[in-house]
Parts: C-alpha cells; sequence; structure tokens
C-alpha cells in the first residue's frame, strides 16, 4: 500500500505556484535543451522566472522550442536586458518586439545598465513593452564596477518603474555579484539594501543575488519568500533548502526572517 511522504519539521511556508512572493528567478546562461528537460522535470516548482541572460536569446538554435518548453512548466520567460539595450542602441526596438514576440516571450527585461540609455528612455521602453502586451521586468544599477549609483537615486528609478508599468523590479547584481547591490567582494551594500526595502511597492522587487552567501543574507534580512535572481540552475534545490532553514546558513529562519550574526554565512 502506498503511503504519502512524511513530514515532520516546522520549516517556514513556502507559496506554491503561480507565486506571487518567493519568487526564484534563474539566469539562464547557456543551457542546453535537454539539460533544461531534464532538471525541470523534477524541479518547475521551484522555478517562476527564466531569463535569457544579456544576449543568449539571440544566438540560442532552438529558442522558441525552450520558450515553449517553460510556458509548458509554468515558467515565465525572460529577454535580458542587454539584448534590448543593445537593439536600443542600434535603433532596433521595433525589431527587438517582433523578435520576443516570435519566439513566445512573455516579458521583457528592461535595463540602462550596460549602454548610456537616459532614464527617460527606459520608461518609454517599459510602456512600449506594457502595450505590446509582454509583463516588464525592469532592472535598476548599473554593470560599471566604478559606477556607484545612489540609494535615492535607486529609489527613485524604482518608483518610476513601477509607475509606468513594471511588474517587477530587478536590482542589478550581474552573473557575478560585484556589482549593483553588491560591492567588488560580493558584500551587501547595506544601507542600499535598506533604501530597496522600504520603498512602496518593494514587495515587487527581485534581488539578484547569484552567490549562496548573497542569497542568506537576504533571506535572513528579508524572510524565506524574498524574491531572488539571477539563481543558476544547479543552485535552485541549494535555495529552496536556504528559504526552507535547511542549511546552516538559514537554520531556524521564521516568516519574517532571522537576525543572524553579520556573516555572510559562507
Ligand atoms: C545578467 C547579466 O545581464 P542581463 O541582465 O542583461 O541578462 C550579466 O551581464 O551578467
Ligand atoms: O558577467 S559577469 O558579471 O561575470
Amino acid at each position: 500500500m502506498q503511503t504519502s511522504r512524511p513530514s515532520f519539521l516546522t520549516l517556514p511556508p513556502r507559496p506554491a505556484k503561480p507565486r506571487a512572493t518567493g519568487l526564484t528567478h534563474v539566469l539562464d546562461k547557456g543551457y542546453s535543451i535537454g539539460r533544461v528537460e531534464e532538471t525541470l522535470s523534477a524541479y518547475a516548482e521551484w522555478v517562476d522566472v527564466w531569463k535569457f541572460g544579456w544576449g543568449t536569446a539571440y544566438v540560442e538554435p532552438l529558442l522558441a522550442e525552450k520558450v515553449r518548453l517553460l510556458r509548458d512548466r509554468g515558467i515565465l520567460a525572460c529577454t535580458g536586458g542587454t539584448l534590448l539595450e543593445i537593439a536600443w542602441s542600434q535603433d532596433r526596438v521595433d525589431e527587438f518586439f517582433e523578435f520576443a514576440t516570435w519566439a513566445g516571450f512573455e516579458c521583457v527585461e528592461v535595463s540602462r545598465g550596460a549602454t548610456p540609455m537616459p532614464a527617460a528612455r527606459k520608461v518609454e521602453l517599459i510602456e512600449r513593452g506594457r502595450a505590446l502586451g509582454f509583463e516588464v521586468f525592469a532592472e535598476v544599477g548599473s554593470k560599471d564596477p566604478c559606477e556607484l549609483v545612489s540609494a535615492d537615486a535607486w529609489v527613485a528609478e524604482v518608483r518610476a518603474d513601477l509607475e509606468a508599468g513594471a511588474s517587477w523590479i530587478v536590482t542589478e547584481g550581474r552573473e557575478s555579484g560585484t556589482v549593483g547591490l553588491y560591492d567588488a567582494q560580493g558584500e551587501v551594500r547595506e544601507q542600499l539594501l535598506d533604501s530597496l526595502a522600504a520603498v512602496p511597492g518593494a514587495e515587487r522587487i527581485i534581488y539578484e543575488a547569484p552567490q549562496r552567501a548573497q542569497q542568506a543574507v537576504l533571506l535572513r534580512r528579508l524572510g524565506p519568500n524574498v524574491n531572488l535572481g539571477n539563481v543558476a540552475l544547479d543552485d535552485v534545490v541549494g535555495l529552496e533548502t536556504l528559504r526552507r532553514g535547511l542549511r546552516s546558513d538559514t537554520i531556524g529562519l521564521t516568516e519574517t526572517g532571522l537576525r543572524l550574526a553579520a556573516g555572510r554565512g559562507a
């Protein structure tokens, strides 16, 4: 006789998909469709958004198939912000949106961290994406490690992007976790995090956090259902255990977080 799987621990609750909180956003750096299919057949429940990093969508041979696979698994497929920035810099924005429609993307990322795009152009691109029926992920912060945007400027841009119709804000961290919300050592810019977490609409923020220590800091500070982005495919299960307090970095995590010793939990 089959019995149901025993569960015997008291752990922080995790909402089921489709979630409005506790999103896990994966950064695709060029995973083959076979690998994606195999991984998602087991772990799709823990992945909400899938970003084709920077310009990888442009060169992916099986793009439309991969996007369809993600849709079938209940995962939102999103373009990388850099791709639209390059299209904008070459005056090919219409062509970008035609490409995104052709591939079946439901979401586009709009950013200005890789090119000198003025904030007003970014707002126009957010409105444009919305008008075309895309869900817009607006990224805030620069990819340039020398450009330390002030907390006030970040907050102003978050507000403007939400007003323009962005569904989600993505805070810059890149694949490396050494820019944007982080210093060159990967440590969280604490004052910036405090300012962001206090913005009206902060529940719409997805914090790019590619390093485990960064994920742990954000979970301890903001709770198990903070939205985390730029997660590597290999880290999806590990992140789920961090969210539930099943790894030493977050043992004892409650719904409102945990203020452990300030260490990075590395
Ligand atoms: C994640 C990156 O870029 P994008 O936000 O454009 O995907 C990156 O360059 O590390
Ligand atoms: O592309 S990066 O940030 O390593």
